[in-house]
């Protein structure tokens, strides 16, 4: 069970469900993580569709009993909600939004939780119309898990969900948005869709980034001299291949759709790495040892953020 799962606390007044019905399209890790949610602590929604493209996912979906109804035909599920909640990945986005958005209610509610949001937007706003509210999210929670086995109700409990919300979207409906991930457990902020893809090419598609690349660095030199090195692979490197052992598909799709704020991010990386490289080169010590310490103390007010 992974360290942030438990028990449902059974609350002693039932909230109002956010919404009558909830379609989540594409219940992976994130979207089966919502229905889960849903089921196991209510106050989301009175009834939760899931669609998905793949039969197998739908049979999957079925058999775990996470959602009142399972269905192939998009157009036909949203027809039925007052939220959608898209979590398809981000290449993905543009051509869902198309399907779904000619087919909703007046005044429902279009969401996403796609790990960028300048491209995202830009994928599904050709598609968006007066009359359907679009609030776009993103759960700052995840693991190198998906499907919909990988889900569990209580992955966003204490992370940051992060609302780039367009300057037309109506207040009430980012609200509407805002409480279904509070009740989801999450800690809300907003933010222009640009600083969101800065700040996320930083803390989450670099290090992705570089973990995909050492990991294939050591393999190649393994295969080079024929070495254990994979073999012996200590702590540093485990824990690099975690975040290694994630979807190719999804983060295919995040690093060509975050290309500006990612490629910035990782040529200021490089520079520094080259900084490093001359420290260790001329041995200079005081710079060798100011970036580990400030490796150290980011550390540990991240962990102390945490606790907070
Ligand atoms: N994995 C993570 O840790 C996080 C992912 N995200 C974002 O959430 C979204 C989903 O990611 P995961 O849940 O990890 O993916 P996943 O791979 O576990 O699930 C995606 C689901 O979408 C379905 N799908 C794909 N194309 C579809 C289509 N055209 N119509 C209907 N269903 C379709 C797939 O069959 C699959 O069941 C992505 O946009 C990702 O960037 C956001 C936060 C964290
Ligand atoms: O597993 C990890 O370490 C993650 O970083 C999960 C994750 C993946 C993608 C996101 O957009 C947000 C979180």
């Amino acid at each position: 069970m992974p360290d942030n799962q438990s028990r449902p606390v059974a609350s002693a007044v039932p909230l109002p469900p956010v919404f009558e019905t909830l379609v989540v399209v594409g219940p992976g890790l994130i979207g089966s993580s919502v229905l889960r949610r849903a089921r196991e602590f209510g106050g989301l929604a009175r009834r939760v569709i899931a669609v998905d493209v793949s039969p197998e996912v739908r049979a999957r979906v079925s058999e775990l009993g996470i959602a009142d109804e399972v269905m192939a035909d998009a157009a036909e599920a949203v027809a039925q909600a007052d939220c959608v909640m898209l979590c398809v990945p981000v290449g993905a986005m543009g051509p869902v939004a198309a399907q779904v958005l000619p087919a909703m209610r007046p005044g429902a509610i279009l969401t996403e939780v796609g790990s960028t949001k300048v491209s995202v937007i830009e994928a599904i706003t050709p598609y968006l119309r007066p009359d359907v509210p679009y609030v776009p999210a993103h759960p700052m929670a995840g693991t190198e898990f998906s499907g919909p086995d990988a889900g569990f109700a209580t992955l966003f409990e204490k992370r940051w969900c992060l609302l780039t919300p367009l300057d037309n979207t109506p207040v009430e409906a980012v609200d509407a948005i805002r409480t279904l991930w509070e009740r989801c457990g999450a800690r809300l902020r907003e933010m222009t869709p640009a600083h969101h893809d800065r700040v996320c090419a930083i803390v989450s598609h670099l290090p992705h980034l570089l973990a995909f690349t050492i990991c294939g660095t050591a393999d190649d030199l393994a295969d080079e001299t024929r070495s254990e090195v994979l073999d012996f692979a200590a702590s540093g490197f485990r824990d690099f291949t975690r975040i290694a052992a994630s979807d190719p598909i999804m983060w295919r799709d995040i690093f060509l759709l975050n290309r500006d704020a990612l490629l910035e991010m990782l040529a200021r990386f490089m520079e520094d790495a080259q900084a490093m490289a001359r420290a260790i080169r001329w041995g200079d010590e005081a710079y060798i040892v100011d970036r580990i310490e400030r490796g150290r103390k980011i550390r540990k007010s991240l962990i102390e953020n945490e606790q907070a």
